[in-house]
């Protein structure tokens, strides 16, 4: 399994790092579990590392009704967030640096403290939370066409590609994440909206999914990450030229452009 698993991960580093699709893992080894696939997934993490990135945070997605529809997988996906995915607010990125983009928004958490599973609630994570921000997520996937079961989006790091990150922080008192709303635009077009409650019940519960999830790999959120907890609506799919804007009232906006 071990060279199965290294074999598999230098596929997918090379197909991102070259900007090409591989067929569904899932239809080629039928064999593989989730659990073999975050060993995947944790090797090209390795490999980047060896490289010389760094984690800069971590990511849960599928948790919104309209995302697991979207992509007909009905359980979370989640995906380490490096120091090469950050986009600073109302940058522009090269869309030939992807394969087939989509973009979502989603409230960002920044953790003061450390989230340890098991046994994490979403007040667990109110209090572990510095602050949270606006953010859009740039999805991408490695298996073609966007193909993906759980096994193939858990082994292709949760199909994670950027993260524009907002300018402004909030800390979260007075604020009901579950009642956030989310105005998201393409252009001058409204192509979604939705509310923090999108994202498992609240987006503080999807954190606290993600930090029981990985206690089971022997791993834990920090400190310092960026943890995103799931789009608010559906994935849209973008085009050179466009500029996507996600506005999430007093929380504040952010943007990014594909030229
Ligand atoms: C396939 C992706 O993990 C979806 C995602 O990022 C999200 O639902 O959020």
């Amino acid at each position: 399994m071990k060279t199965l698993v290294e074999s598999i991960a230098k596929e997918l580093i090379d197909a991102e790092s070259h900007q090409y699709s591989v067929a569904p893992l899932t239809e080629r080894y039928s064999e593989l579990s989730v659990s073999d696939a975050y060993q995947i997934q944790l090797e090209v993490i390795d490999n980047k590392i060896r490289e010389g990135h760094e984690v800069i945070g971590k990511k849960v997605g599928l948790t919104s009704a309209a995302m697991q529809q979207m992509l007909g997988v009905d359980e979370p996906d989640y995906g380490h967030l490096l120091d090469y995915m950050k986009v600073a607010d109302g940058e522009k990125v090269k869309i030939s640096d992807f394969i087939s983009p989509k973009v979502e928004a989603e409230i960002g958490f920044i953790l003061e403290r450390d989230l340890v599973g098991p046994n994490v609630n979403y007040l667990d994570v109110l209090m572990a939370t510095k602050y949270v921000v606006p953010t859009i997520e740039i999805i991408d996937s490695r298996i073609t066409d966007w193909k993906i079961k759980l096994v193939d989006t858990v082994a292709d790091n949760g199909s994670s590609a950027r993260v524009v990150i907002g300018n402004k922080l909030s800390t979260i008192e007075g604020f009901d994440l579950r009642s956030q709303g989310m105005l998201f635009y393409k252009n001058d077009e409204l192509v979604g909206t939705g509310a923090g409650a999108a994202a498992l019940g609240h987006p503080a519960q999807a954190v606290a999914w993600l930090a029981n999830k990985l206690h089971e790999f022997g791993i834990h959120l920090k400190a310092g990450e960026l943890i995103l907890p799931g789009a608010l609506s559906c994935a849209i799919s973008v085009n050179e030229g466009d500029t996507i804007s996600a506005h999430f009232g007093h929380l504040g906006t952010v943007s990014v452009t594909f030229e």
